[in-house]
């Protein structure tokens, strides 16, 4: 049986034969095709090497040829050929001394860290399974290929793996890998944290992520990484997001909004520190009075829905339901700055002072003022406010 998600790989898997070597889609897309899951990139392993692959296809890019892998861009969407190996690290950028490529498939997959992870597919469709990757897929386990400690020394990283595909997939792990992560656990601390970050990413957009953090703590590996995820345990029960920031936002309200401590730790983007600190403020906000109509003006829809659904998962009690947020912010005076009809050129037209800080302290009060409701947002209206409020004043 043909794929069609896969039919660019096919057509790159025809030409590396054709070139006389063997070719196989391997890993995860083998992996979500069989759960019946959206594939999301389709790799490639051959027994040809790098430079081997290169003259093949006429327009490929060396995104990680140390390791192995090239890019083909022939054949419609960018396929990834790697070619066969083993030992070293998985994919730290870093070692590439440590890849050694091989010629069977086989080898390839003994490596690799998971039975479900260690299938592999032809271009006919048939599947290549040499570890019952599919029993495992259908018991909804997750096992390491062949001797636990052994695949965890490989690469540390794994085991972090272990817990997020249980969370995104709702697999248990499995006894002697369990127990192999405990034992090894405190070997997370020698993984780059970009890594250890990419994970979390996926942890936090997966649909158990209550299972994953159980996995987490129970596998020791939550003791050398930061948040105190044993103590917040059951806080995780409720969360669920599709959008990663949202779960470090939640990481840092249960260690106290302390985003230095999980920031420097988790290296966070300043785009993921800045949705942080908007969630902060409107969760805050929320919780000490409930929100202003200054308060729904400044955040964002989904900064506020966010930290709405935080005090529910907090137990806090909330006004109104959800759904009014949109409207309550919908019916503002204002939806953004731009909007104000009010500039510091008119400003200066209406006052006989100089130029100096009082523009924007005016242009600031008459913004609240405006979505106060005190004043209308048109200019006749506003020079009246100015003149009475604020240029009296002086
Ligand atoms: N530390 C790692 C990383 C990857 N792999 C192998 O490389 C494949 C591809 O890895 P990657 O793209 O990182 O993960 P996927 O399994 O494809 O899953 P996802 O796309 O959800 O990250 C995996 O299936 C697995 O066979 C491994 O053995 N050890």
């Amino acid at each position: 049986m043909r794929i069609p998600e896969f039919q660019s790989a096919y057509r790159v898997i025809d030409r590396i034969e054709h070139a006389g070597y063997e070719a196989v889609i391997v890993g995860g897309a083998v992996r979500d095709f069989l759960l019946q899951r959206k594939v999301n990139d389709v790799d490639v392993a051959t027994n040809a090497l790098p430079l081997e692959v290169k003259q093949i296809f006429s327009s490929t890019i060396d995104v990680g040829i140390e390791h192995g892998t090239v890019l083909v861009l022939d054949e419609g969407e960018p396929i990834e050929v790697t070619t066969y190996r083993t030992d070293g690290d998985y994919v730290d950028h870093r070692r590439p001394e440590q890849v050694h490529f091989v010629r069977s498939l086989d080898e390839d997959l003994k490596r690799r860290d998971f039975t479900i992870n260690a299938l592999s597919m032809t271009k006919d469709g048939n599947i290549i399974d040499l570890f019952n990757g599919q029993t495992d897929l259908q018991n909804k386990v997750l096992r390491a290929v062949g001797e636990p400690i052994q695949r965890f020394e490989e690469d540390a990283l794994r085991m972090l793996r272990a817990v997020r595909f249980s969370a995104q997939l709702g697999f248990s792990i499995e006894e002697k890998t369990m127990k192999a992560i405990q034992l090894k656990s405190q070997n997370i601390e020698l993984i780059a944290k970009e890594r250890i970050h990419m994970e979390l990413v996926k942890l936090w957009k997966a649909p158990n992520v209550y299972h994953g953090i159980t996995m987490l703590v129970e596998s020791g590996l939550s003791q050398f990484l930061v948040g105190h995820f044993e103590v917040h345990k059951e806080e995780w029960k409720k969360f669920q997001a599709d959008n990663s920031y949202v779960g470090w936002a939640y990481l840092c309200l249960l260690n106290n909004w302390d985003l230095h401590y999980i920031s420097s730790f988790y290296k966070l983007s300043n785009k993921e520190k800045n949705f942080i600190q908007q969630v902060e403020q409107a969760y805050n906000a929320l919780c000490n009075g409930g929100w202003t109509r200054f308060n729904l003006f400044m955040h964002e829809l989904e900064v506020l829905e966010v930290a709405y659904e935080f005090a529910l998962w907090q137990h806090k009690t909330v006004s109104y339901p959800k759904s009014q947020i949109a409207k309550l912010k919908s019916e503002l005076p204002l939806q953004s700055v731009k909007e104000l009809n009010l500039n510091g050129h008119l400003l200066m037209s209406w006052s006989s002072e100089k130029r100096g800080p009082w523009i924007k302290e005016a242009l600031d009060a008459a913004l609240i003022a405006v979505i106060n409701g005190q004043v209308e947002n048109n200019v006749d209206q506003l020079k009246e406010w100015f003149m009475y409020e604020f240029n009296n004043e002086r």
